[in-house]
């Protein structure tokens, strides 16, 4: 059933992913963004935006309003989601992308603040009411969900590779590395933080860390659960991300042909989700795409008997967009309950 008004979105943490889902919801036709809360001053935060969409004349700042062909967002300078009036600006969800927030006392503020429904952009700490990987497991969403979260890019990306490989092969278990551009809360130069590697230059080192996938892909796909060992390597790159995905597959007479057919097969399965890349593409040739996951073509190597390597590329444009399809979905059993 097709909605009647524009989805109402408020968005805490006007970062990367913020200004990201701030422009797809302007390109979009269905979602507008009504309240933008953030720490950072409305003219800083304006500034930003302009200097990295592609028509920065098409968003203007008048007063404290962000202000664009479809919709006018008031920008509030605030910083605990209790404070934020959410209530006032008729919100249909809260996008919380401040990465500061991920606990469900603070997914409740937001709730408590008047928003319906809050959307978180990374992985929670503790228990909320569903984590939705677009592409995987929207069937569990119910319109009872009030806490939700999109999982992470990372995890999002290993999540569906995997479903879409043990779709046709039996996977025995696996390691994945993210080679991941380095994020906001990496220091420039070296400064000391609560972790000893996260305390290095980001523009000068390759960055081992923990990655935290491992803990969940088991919540999405019962069947890998204590399979799959994942960690990631911060390296001193702006945007563009790599999933280095080892496999030990029961059935040797798997090939890397048969792996590529398969990817083939997802791509066309999850439009706009999964893509094949068959030129041989780096990491720069991956900005701007709104995918989750682009399977490298080339990457596919076969080791021994039954070791294959894969290779896949993501950026957080794709999570942003994956972020308003949840919205989306939500939106959507809201309207089919409204119905019934
Ligand atoms: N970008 C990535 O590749 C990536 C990867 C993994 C995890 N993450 C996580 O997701 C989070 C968001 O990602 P991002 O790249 O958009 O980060 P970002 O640092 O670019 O944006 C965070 C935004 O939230 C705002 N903010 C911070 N604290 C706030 C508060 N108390 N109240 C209101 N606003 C606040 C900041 O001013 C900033 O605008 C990060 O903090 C990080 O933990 C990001």
């Amino acid at each position: 059933m097709s909605r009647q008004r524009p989805i109402r979105v408020g968005i805490m943490g006007f970062g990367q992913t913020g200004r990201q889902i701030y422009e797809l919801a302007a390109m979009s036709e269905d979602v507008e963004i009504v309240a933008v809360a953030d720490i950072g001053r409305p003219h800083i935060l304006h500034y930003l935006l302009r200097s990295e969409v592609e028509q920065p004349e098409k968003f203007r700042l008048e007063g404290n309003f962000l202000v664009t062909d479809r919709f006018r967002s008031r920008l509030v300078e605030i910083d605990r989601p209790a404070e934020m009036p959410w209530d006032v600006f008729g919100v249909d969800a809260v996008i919380d992308s401040t990465g500061k927030f991920r606990d469900s006392q603070s997914m409740g503020d937001h709730l408590a603040s008047g928003a319906p429904r809050v959307i978180l952009r990374t992985l929670p700490t503790d228990d909320i009411d569903r984590i939705i990987i677009p592409g995987l497991n929207e069937a569990s969403a119910s319109a009872d969900d009030r806490m939700i979260s999109a999982g992470s890019a990372t995890t999002g990306a290993l999540a569906l590779l995997l479903d879409s490989l043990a779709e046709q092969f039996e996977i025995v278990c696996g390691n994945m590395t993210t080679v991941h551009a380095y994020t906001s809360d990496q220091a420039l130069q070296d400064y000391a933080g609560s972790d000893y590697r996260r305390s290095r230059s980001a523009a000068k080192n390759i960055i081992p860390n923990n990655h935290e996938a491992s803990d969940w892909i088991g919540y999405f796909l019962p069947q890998f659960e204590g399979k799959i060992l994942t960690s990631a390597l911060n390296v001193p790159v702006q945007e563009g991300c790599l999933l280095d995905v080892n496999l030990v597959m029961a059935d040797s007479a798997v090939d890397a042909e048969a792996i590529n057919a398969a990817m083939c097969k997802a791509a066309q399965d999850h439009p706009g989700i999964i893509g094949v890349a068959e030129d041989p593409i780096v990491s720069s040739d991956v900005i701007g795409s709104p995918l989750s996951l682009l399977f490298d073509l080339k990457g596919t190597i076969k080791a021994g008997q039954n070791t294959i390597k894969t290779l896949s590329w993501y950026e957080t444009r794709g999570h942003a967009a994956r972020l308003l399809d949840v919205v989306r979905l939500y939106d959507s059993l809201d309207s089919r309950k409204e119905v019934a």
